[in-house]
């Protein structure tokens, strides 16, 4: 991630780290504290904030929020879809989609600082041209079943394998992912785990997530 540190000190893993999303609805002012305890309890490389169905007003007032809390503690605070907010209010990058507009103008528009991370499914071909079109890292998914969106592609961890034998470009792998599955996508060379459910929707609270995702990562 192109944001800043990474407290990844707080356990001995080198090799792939937790990157977090936020589930798709939330109130921020409630979730801020929420936040600040899971980043707390354990490694976090980045957090995507992923609102889905709310206005422009709403995802500024989110951001204005929640930024400070991951920034404050080295955590790159990620936009999803909008390049344009990411830019304008201070966000450390981006996650852009297939459908999610120009790859190349939104490299132009991020700068060399910001993170651009794109989709590529589970294509060798997506993630080459998101390497071209200058992204900081390919994501690649659904890698099991997901209740958190409808996922229209399934990726199998041969797609890890093969990227990073071939490329330097850091790999996201998305998509179902928890403490029990983790650790092949590990083991075939992911850079980052992105997570929603595993964490905010652990049954002992998002800490026991944070705290079971990174013992998986470091026992895989
Ligand atoms: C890390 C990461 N990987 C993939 C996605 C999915 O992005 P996209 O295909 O644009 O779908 P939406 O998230 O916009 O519904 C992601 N957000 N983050
Ligand atoms: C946002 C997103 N994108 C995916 C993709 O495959 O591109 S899967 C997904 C949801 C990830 O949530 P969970 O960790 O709860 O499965
Ligand atoms: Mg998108």
């Amino acid at each position: 991630m192109a944001a800043g540190e990474t407290n990844s000190d707080k356990t001995g893993n080198e090799g792939c780290q937790l990157y977090l999303v936020t589930l798709p609805a939330l109130d921020p002012r409630a979730f801020a504290d929420t936040l600040a305890r899971a980043l707390d309890a354990g490694d976090v490389a980045a957090l995507q904030l992923r609102l889905k169905d709310v206005d422009d007003d709403a995802l500024r007032r989110a951001i204005d929020i929640l930024r400070p809390v991951a920034q404050s503690r080295g955590v790159a605070f990620l936009l999803n879809d909008r390049a344009d907010l990411a830019v304008r209010h201070g966000c450390d990058g981006v996650h852009l989609g297939q459908g999610d507009g120009d790859h190349a103008a939104a490299r132009k528009l991020l700068g060399p600082e910001r993170t651009l991370g794109i989709t590529c499914h589970n294509s060798r071909h997506l993630a080459m041209e998101a390497g071209e079109a200058g992204a900081d890292y390919v994501a690649f998914g659904a890698f099991f079943p997901t209740a958190t969106k409808q996922a229209e592609h399934t990726a199998t961890p041969d797609i890890l394998e093969w990227w990073t034998e071939m490329f330097e470009l850091p790999t996201v792998a998305i998509g179902g992912i928890n403490a029990g599955n983790c650790g092949p996508l590990v083991r075939a060379g992911a850079d980052f785990l992105a997570v929603v459910g595993a964490v905010w929707n652990h049954p002992d609270g998002p800490e026991a997530g944070v705290r079971a995702m990174n013992a998986a990562i470091a026992a895989a």
